[in-house]
């Protein structure tokens, strides 16, 4: 008897090869060579509902629990609270000294149990945050082949090129809000790690439901594979991803569109794509392209904006004066330098009423290549070109920041320890609190540290970073590092977006999820030093952010949930995912 011949709807028992009774799926019985059916049990009971992370809690599964769900004896004796599982977990994580050993013990407890998950990490989220998403997660993703478990997303490679549809068919959940997409190609300031990117959209996607309260199941993390350039990789026999160069031009873009098409025929209008560590080359192409059909957002670009312009508003009431009468030197031409340069120029122009083209000239920006300069419009890649001022040409960071005196220095070139400790003791020989926001990521591409930061300035730089720092002592006084990153304003302004139904963003929207943060920002957050508010309250920032996003959204007539809600902070927060256990009946 081969399983061949073996219906998986027929019920009798037989016997085995082995003497035993053959299974009704006939796999038990099967030999290597023949083909088995992987079926699976759908409704979630007994075993399957310990094993279940949606639905599963664990120890704190109640007697009536246990009874009605066939659990009894699964399970050891003792029922505790959701609260003492935080408790023993937060425990244990500590012990590990580790930052990837507490990275993957949260992923195991996302994939185990994904309510208690998300409630370490709403109550825990400073401690936790750079645990998930970075610095750690940059380590998680140049190792995500060797600690690979189970996929966390879907992954679509060249392999998959006609099928894509279908592919997303195969992903488990239906009903899909978020999708956050890489093709790895500048992961952090990591470079191309191809494949193994897929840590940032898992990460961001954590976030959304974290810190924005978006339903984990309704979040998508998706990674396109069209193979890497990185050596190393190509070279790894643990290496996850396609093993060939990266595919350009004509291959890429047919990959992309297909995606964008499936993407929209599969979830509908209102699923938010958010581009995540793109190379330059493809990211403000794939952007300009699909805003104008989807519902599109570049993170790195957009986002990485709205929060640097939130942190330069907020620092304002520090530093004094306008937008307008600060002078803004970039280290790094590309995604997060050119994006937050154009929204600050948009602010600028919005309060003083000048043309863009004006505001734009307060805007310095320097690249690999020194000072972006007249001289060298020709040859600039064409979203460098709008910061090409008159100016002779200037070849080192140092003689640019001499040249130009900047008010505010903002790193965004993905080069660690760039801010040398001449250029940062330039910036207050001519500034009585210079502003120095070193936005790389993770830690170790950092363009300084903020003890270096405080002590180089001699304690009068306001600073803020990509990735955390800890608070720094010097000369007696203790100062708090803010956290520059995308993270404060991508969960809320997603939130936004899905309470309002809208159909696009806006570069409007970008402006109000920005003036909601900066609002947020305290007179005890000044006091520290600090231009953000704390990660502790982020649900509540995020809920503004929200309301603002969609509050604009409805303005600009891009909202399709109507009527608009009278109260839009109460009505964003009614929305938002909570992670507490429910009771089953
Ligand atoms: N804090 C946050 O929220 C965010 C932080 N980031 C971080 O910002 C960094 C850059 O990201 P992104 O803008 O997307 O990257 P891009 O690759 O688009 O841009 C990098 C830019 O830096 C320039 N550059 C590289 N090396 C040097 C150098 N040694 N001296 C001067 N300029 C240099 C490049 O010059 P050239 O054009 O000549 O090659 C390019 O203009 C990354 O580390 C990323 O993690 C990004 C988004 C959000
Ligand atoms: C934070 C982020 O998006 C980045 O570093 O790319
Ligand atoms: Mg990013």
């Amino acid at each position: 008897m081969t399983s061949d011949s073996a219906s998986v709807l027929d019920l009798d028992t037989k016997t085995t090869v082995g003497g035993g009774v053959e299974d009704a799926y006939g796999e038990d019985q099967a030999t290597e060579e023949q083909l088995v059916t992987p079926w699976t049990i759908s409704v979630a009971s007994g075993y399957s509902l310990l094993r279940d992370p949606h639905h599963n809690k664990g120890l704190a599964f109640t007697e009536k629990e246990r009874d009605a769900h066939y659990l009894r004896g699964l399970l050891p004796p003792v029922c505790i609270s959701q609260e003492l599982q935080e408790k023993k977990l937060m425990r244990s994580l500590r012990q590990y000294q580790v930052p990837l050993q507490r990275y993957m013990a949260m992923m195991d407890l996302q994939e185990r149990n994904e309510r208690l998950f998300y409630k370490l990490l709403i109550d825990n989220v400073e401690e936790l945050l750079p645990v998930v998403y970075t610095p750690t997660v940059g380590e998680a993703c140049q190792k995500y082949g060797c600690i690979f478990r189970r996929p966390q997303g879907l992954y679509i490679s060249l392999k998959e090129k006609g099928k894509i549809l279908e592919v997303l068919k195969n992903w488990p959940e239906r009903s899909i809000q978020v999708i956050v997409v890489t093709d790895g190609e500048r992961i952090l300031g990591l470079g191309d790690l191809g494949s193994q990117g897929m840590g940032i959209p898992v990460g961001k996607l954590s976030l959304y439901t974290a810190l924005g309260g978006i339903h984990p199941s309704s979040c998508l993390p998706v990674t396109i594979d069209v193979g890497t350039n990185n050596e190393q990789l190509l070279n790894d026999e643990f290496y996850i991803g396609l093993r060939q160069k990266r595919a350009t031009g004509q291959e890429y873009a047919e990959l992309l569109h297909e995606f964008m098409t499936a993407v929209k025929q599969n979830y509908g209008e209102k699923v938010i794509v958010q581009y995540e560590d793109f190379a330059n080359h493809n990211a403000f192409e794939l952007l300009a392209k699909y805003s104008k059909s989807h519902l599109v957002f570049n993170d790195d670009i957009q986002g990485t904006a709205s929060v640097v312009l939130a942190g330069l508003v907020a620092a304002l009431k520090v530093v004094g004066r306008t937008l307008a009468e600060h002078t803004f030197l970039f280290l790094g031409a590309g995604e997060a330098g050119t994006g937050i340069a154009e929204l600050i120029a948009l602010e600028m122009s919005r309060q003083t009423k000048a043309p863009i083209e004006e505001t734009r000239k307060k805007i310095w920006l320097v690249d690999s290549k020194g000072l972006i300069v007249s001289s060298r419009k020709e040859s600039l890649q064409h979203f460098k070109k709008p910061w090409a001022h008159e100016h002779e040409p200037v070849k080192t960071l140092l003689d640019a920041v001499k040249t130009i005196k900047p008010t505010v220095l903002i790193g965004s070139s993905g080069v660690g320890q760039t801010f040398t400790k001449e250029v940062a003791e330039a910036m207050p020989s001519f500034n009585e609190k210079p502003v120095i926001l070193a936005l790389s990521n993770p830690t170790s591409q950092s363009e300084c540290t903020a003890e270096q930061a405080y002590s180089w300035s001699e304690g009068r730089a306001i600073f803020a970073s990509g990735s955390p720092f800890d608070p720094v002592e010097y000369n007696g006084k203790l100062f708090v590092p803010g956290q520059a990153n995308n993270a404060y304003i991508f969960p809320g302004l997603g939130l936004g977006l899905v309470i309002s139904g809208a159909i696009r963003v806006h570069d409007e929207m970008l402006l109000a999820a920005s003036e909601a943060l900066a609002q947020q920002v305290t007179e005890e957050n000044f006091a520290n030093g600090l231009i953000y508010p704390p990660f502790t309250i982020i649900r509540k920032i995020s809920a503004h952010i929200a309301a603002n996003v969609a509050a604009k959204a409805y303005e600009l007539g891009l909202a399709t949930h109507l009527p608009r809600p009278a109260n839009l902070v109460k009505y964003a927060e009614s929305r938002m995912y909570s992670p507490l256990y429910r009771s089953y009946r």
